[in-house]
Formats: structure tokens, sequence, C-alpha cells
């Protein structure tokens, strides 16, 4: 997108944080009309009309501020159409009157434009101010029913070339494209089939490809119904192009209908939705005639988290209000703190990003002295499970070390009741050294497609990041990548975006 900021009737300081924003990204800057120009942005009709001229606009996507706004409210791109700026040729008068929200009032108004485009005069100043005074929520409502949400056949192929684009780039761009799923009547028979191939079927080669081709389709910004709208996107193998084909004209997927109706598809789900099963397994158990999750519970070739995983599948599934989550912080909060003063125990996940409820909890511990921590987990373990808190363990070691030598985290997977409930809940701990912490939250709070992008990044800088670090990497005699040196240092989350050059995001903005 490269644009041009109209910038009359809009508080400087709030334009140079749209400016800085929009250029971070990935967004290009003019200061003058060009035909490089793609979107042009103001607060209102009137501004735009007098700073571009309306015979000029005929080409560019004109759209309000308010858009940007609302972009980095939602952490992502959202779709543009709601905030086309219209003019009196395309709809009726009324409109026009109508001034953005995000007009300020004259006091702020008078500092001025920008220092780095001066060319933009605000010539009309005190006319948009009067505009802004007078805004009015009718109209806006009228305003709003009449904006068309149909897409534009020009706007579908533009998005396409976005998303071709950050297909290339590995999706450097980020924050992608990623407006509310409209194609959910082929995306959802997809991901079944995804998952069914991951969890069930352990076919890696099938799950990817349509693990990759939802990642496009998921970002196509308008309804699907052709395939002909689709065609020449990256992912997209002809296969999968016949499948949507199919879907769009008989609402059915056949294969997926196929695969959900074999009874062996359906016990190999059954058996691999359970904790510690995964679908080698899963296949095992059922060579051996198992059919059901009772047959399972007489199977003794189970692990003992197997055996704790099947016991209580039926109360893990089921997920966890946040206020609930929030009780439970708090009582792993304060055991820690008896054991050890000043200690920062911190629920991630999806109870971080501010899910309403949230499928398990994910302890994450580190204290800020960089020593206290060792030792404790045996400690707090005894403590939590002496107040019937903790229940049953599923495993407990030092998941990742993996040079072979103790990485300094701890790692617990278990089981937690709810005060006065029998029900149980998954619960992980991982405590964590303080220089490593920042790494080990970010990682643990997620989501996995932010994990993903975020390495993505890291490798195209030269960089490996984990949960425990962000290290240079080099490439050894055959050619593998590997680790070289210490991590980067970062204190705390954004210190690591920072590193990485990626736009700082809350935790409520990270489920992508
Ligand atoms: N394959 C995975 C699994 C997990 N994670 C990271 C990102 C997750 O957000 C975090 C916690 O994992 P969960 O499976 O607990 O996922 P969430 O907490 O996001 O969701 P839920 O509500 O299902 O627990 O760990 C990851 O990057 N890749
Ligand atoms: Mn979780």
């Amino acid at each position: 997108m490269t644009a041009l900021f109209v910038e009359s009737g809009i508080q400087p300081r709030r334009l140079q944080i749209w400016k800085q924003k929009f250029e971070q990204f990935g967004g290009k800057l003019e200061a003058h009309r060009s035909k490089h120009v793609t979107h042009l942005f103001a607060a209102n009709c009137k501004t735009l009309q007098d700073r571009i001229g309306h015979a000029s606009l005929k080409k560019k996507v004109s759209l309000k501020y308010e858009w940007i706004e609302d972009c980095l409210k939602a952490g992502h791109i959202l779709p543009s159409e709601k905030y086309t700026l219209k003019f009196p040729s395309d709809q009726d008068t009324l409109a026009l009157e109508e001034p953005s929200t995000l007009a300020l009032g004259s006091s702020t108004i008078a500092s001025g434009s920008s220092p780095l485009l001066e060319d933009h005069a605000s010539r009309d100043t005190s006319q948009s101010v009067d505009d802004a005074g007078g805004s009015s929520t009718k109209k806006k409502k009228r305003r709003e029913g009449m904006i068309t949400t149909e897409s534009d056949p020009a706007e579908e192929s533009h998005w396409m070339e976005v998303i071709k684009e950050g297909a290339h780039m590995g999706m450097l761009t980020a924050p992608v494209y990623t407006p509310p799923d409209l194609n959910t009547h082929i995306t959802g028979p997809l991901k079944e089939i995804r998952d069914i191939y991951k969890e069930a079927l352990g076919d890696d080669r099938r799950y990817f490809s349509y693990y990759k081709a939802l990642s496009v389709l998921e970002k196509v910004p308008f309804k699907i119904t052709s395939v002909d709208q689709i065609k020449g996107l990256p992912t997209l193998g002809k296969s999968l192009l016949d499948t949507i084909q199919e879907i769009l004209t008989t609402g059915k997927m056949s294969k997926l209908e196929h695969l959900k109706a074999d009874k062996k598809v359906k016990v190999l789900s059954l058996f691999g939705a359970v904790w510690g099963i995964g679908p080698s397994t899963a296949q095992k158990l059922y060579d051996k005639g198992h059919r059901s999750l009772e047959d399972l519970k007489t199977d003794t070739s189970l692990t003992p988290a197997q055996r704790v995983g099947l016991e209580f599948h039926e109360d893990i599934i089921k997920r966890i209000p946040r206020h609930e989550v929030k009780e439970m912080e708090t009582i792993v909060q304060k055991a820690a703190a008896e054991l050890r003063p000043n200690i920062s125990v911190v629920c991630g996940g999806s109870y971080r990003r501010g899910k309403a409820t949230v499928g398990d909890l994910d302890i994450v511990i580190t204290h800020p002295d960089g020593h206290s921590h060792t030792g404790l987990m045996n400690e707090l373990l005894a403590k939590l499970k002496n107040e019937g808190f903790l229940a049953e363990d599923l495993m407990h070691g030092h998941q990742h070390s993996t040079e072979g030598t103790d990485s300094g985290v701890d790692t617990y997977f278990g089981l937690c009741k709810y005060p006065g409930r029998e029900q149980r809940h998954r619960i992980d701990f991982k405590i964590y050294p303080w220089e490593m912490y920042p790494f080990g939250l970010l990682a643990w709070t997620g989501n996995d497609v932010l994990n993903r992008r975020l390495r993505i990044v890291a490798e195209a800088k030269g960089y490996k990041l984990d949960d425990h670090g962000l290290y240079p990497v080099v490439r050894d005699e055959h050619g593998n990548r590997v680790k070289s040196g210490a991590s980067m240092p970062c204190k705390s989350e954004r210190e690591i975006f920072d590193t990485l050059g990626f736009p700082w995001l809350e935790p409520h903005e990270r489920n992508l």
C-alpha cells in the first residue's frame, strides 16, 4: 500500500503515530500526489477533495483514518470497505458533510502540519474543524446503512497480489492480512480434514498441505463463490481447487464425508484426542482390536500418563471460564510466594491473550534475582499437592534440554482441581531462569500462529528463536543451521519484538 495522508483536520501527534505505524506495518508514504499512490487517507470527504481534487480521486482507494486506528486496535489488517470515503457522485449528498470522528478541536489543529511533509499545508483547517463540531450520530447511522460490503473485482485482484506477496516473502510483512474468515463454508471442512490427518492418521504430508492452503484461504478478504477467484494463489494446487469447486457446487466435501464415515478413522480420532496418545499409538491400539475408550482402560501397555489422560479425558477436554483461571493462578502465586518471596508467577497461553474460556493453565514462573528459581519446582509441586490443588502428574522433566545439558528450564505437566470441585484441569508449569524468561513467556503466551511467524522472521534475520532465547545462527559442515553462541540479551518481550523488527503486539493482540 502506498498512501498519501491528507493532514487537514488531524492532530499532528496523532498523525505522526499513524504514519509511524503505517510504515512499520509495511506501508509506504508519499508526500505528493503521484501514480504510485494506491490509497488516500483523510479525515473526511471534504478535506480529501480540497487537497486532491475530484478528478484525481478516481483510481485511488480513499479511506478514513479510522481504518488505521481500528487495525491497530484489532492487531491485524481489517477489510477496508466500511471505511471508504464516498462522494456525492457515488451516493446522495447527505454523506458529504459527515466528518470523521477523529477530527479534533481547533486548538490542537492550529499547530500545523507535520514537518516531514511540509507540502501538506492545512489551508482548509478551519473548515474541517467546523465539520467536526457538527458530527451527528443519526447521519452516521444512515451513512453506514448505505455502504455496500459487496466485493469489487479490482479490490479482489489487489488483495490477491497482497496475499501472493505475503506467501512469497515468507510472511515477513507481518502482521499479515487476517480479516475475519469470510469463507468458513470452505475452511470449515478443510480444517476438519486437516485435523483428521494430523491427530488420527498422523499423515504429516497431507496435514501440512491443508495447513498451508488454509493459511492462505483464511486471508482471502471476500466471499469465494467460484474457484476462478482464487486460481493462482500460492499453495492451492489442482486437487485442492477441485475440492473447493466440489464444496461450492455441492455444499459437501466427499473426501471428508468418507473419512468421517470410516469406522477406523473414527476410532483413531477418538484415541488420538486422549492426552499422551499420538497417531502411532492410536494405530497400535486399534491394531490390537480396541474400538472404544472403555476398551483402552483394560490395556496394560498404556503409560501411567496416558492412563491419567484416559481416566480424566471428559474432564480435561472441557474449557475453563476465565474467572476460575484467575483464582487458580492466585492459588499458585500464593504458594510460590510463600516458598520464594518476590517470585513471578504468570498464567500465559490463551488466558493471557484475554480469551473468555481457556483449554488449560500455562503457568510461567521466574525469579528476578536470577537464582531463586532453582530447586523451586519440587517444593512447589509438593506444596500444591499438599493443599489438594494438584491432583495427578503427567510429566515432569527438563523437557527443553536440547544440548544434552541442563538448560535450567524446569517443566511440569499435570492435572489440578478448582477448589471444592473434583473435575480435573490441565496445568503446566515452566520455570525459567531470569535471563530466559521473556523468551519463555512469549513462547507460552502464543498463539501458535504468532510463534511460527516470529520464528520465520528470526530465521530471515539470521537467528533461531525458541523459548530459551534468540540465537545467532551459523551453518555447520553439513550446511545445517545451528545456534552459535549466546542468545541476544532481551530483558522483555518488547525487546524481542524490537530486535526482530516486528511491530509490538499486546498479549490480547496475539490471537492471530
Ligand atoms: N504446538 C504448539 C503448542 C503450543 N504453543 C505455544 C503457543 C500457545 O499459545 C502456548 C500454549 O499452548 P496451548 O496448547 O495451551 O494453547 P493456548 O493456551 O493458546 O490455547 P488453549 O486455550 O487451548 O489452552 O504454547 C506453540 O507455539 N506450538
Ligand atoms: Mn493453554
